[in-house]
């Protein structure tokens, strides 16, 4: 892990809506390989941040660098192409497609060959077809959705739908991968898979910055929490160090509350 230079960087950031600053001189950093978790209050700004740094929003003020190179000005599928892939709060899947047709849409957005391979069925196209089959089928495998493949969607579970998201977000083969709610809907047992399934996709080389409210999750994944409230940074630390912070257990929980395990 560097924090020398880190993969994700963002400094100053703010947005303001009709009056409400909704993410007021925000910065931090994501180191390489490094869950960074970003909790607080409802309307505190978390994903406002997300639609920031994906680019569906522009900032007015701040700037946003990926990699040393500065994304501010970036449209959204620039910033996917340069490796910023996200999940959604509310599901975004094509419920009417199968698992496995919703994972090679995604696939096929990367394509690599022409019309005419396509229409002359060229040996190029049918052999990147072959691998993105397989690809799908590894990713699937990986977080248990394979034997849902033929599947429509819409016919799975709501655990399930968060991690065909996942799967979908991590084809475009991003650097790092932002999760908005990961756990929300997910069993104890589903949870403990996904923490797994994250530690395993960061050993790999992809750095995730997530926001999440069940707080035991965050705790068991995160090298570095970040608290937000009323749009501003009011802690930033390990899980250990947040987790004792008395301003934190005061706006974000309530006065006599503890952080507690799930
Ligand atoms: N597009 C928008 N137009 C107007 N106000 C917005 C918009 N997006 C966010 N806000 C406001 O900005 C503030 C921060 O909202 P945001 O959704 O970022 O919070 P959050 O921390 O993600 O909350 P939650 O945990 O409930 O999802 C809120 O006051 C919200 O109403």
């Amino acid at each position: 892990m560097s924090t020398v230079n880190p993969l994700l960087q963002v400094n100053e950031l703010s947005k303001g809506f009709m009056g409400i600053r909704a993410v007021d001189n925000f910065s931090f950093a994501v180191p390489h390989g490094t869950v960074v978790g970003i909790i607080g209050p409802n309307g505190a700004g978390k994903t406002t941040v997300f639609n920031l740094i994906s680019k569906l929003y522009k900032p007015d003020n701040g700037r946003i660098y990926l990699g040393g190179q500065d994304i501010t000005d970036f449209k959204p599928y620039q910033a996917n192409q340069i490796g910023i892939a996200r999940t959604f709060q509310n599901i975004r899947l094509l419920g009417n497609l199968t698992v496995l047709e919703n994972v090679m849409v995604t696939l096929g957005t990367r394509a690599t060959y022409t019309m005419v391979d396509v229409i002359l069925h060229r040996r190029s196209f049918q052999k990147i077809e072959a691998e993105r089959l397989q690809l799908a089928n590894e990713l699937l495998k990986r977080v248990g959705l394979l034997h849902r493949c033929n599947h429509k969607a819409s016919a799975l579970s709501y655990g399930e739908q968060r991690r065909l998201e996942i799967v979908r977000a991590l084809a475009t083969n991003p650097k790092i991968l932002l999760m908005d709610e990961p756990v929300a809907g997910m069993n104890r047992s589903e949870k403990d898979d996904l923490a797994e399934f994250i530690k395993s996709i960061v050993s790999e080389g992809v750095s995730v910055l997530l926001i999440e409210h069940d707080m035991g999750f965050v705790m068991s994944i995160c090298d570095t929490i970040i608290v937000l409230n009323y749009g501003k940074k009011i802690a930033e630390g390990s899980p250990a160090l947040v987790r004792q912070n008395e301003e934190v257990i005061e706006a974000y929980l309530g006065k006599n509350a503890h952080v507690k395990h799930s």
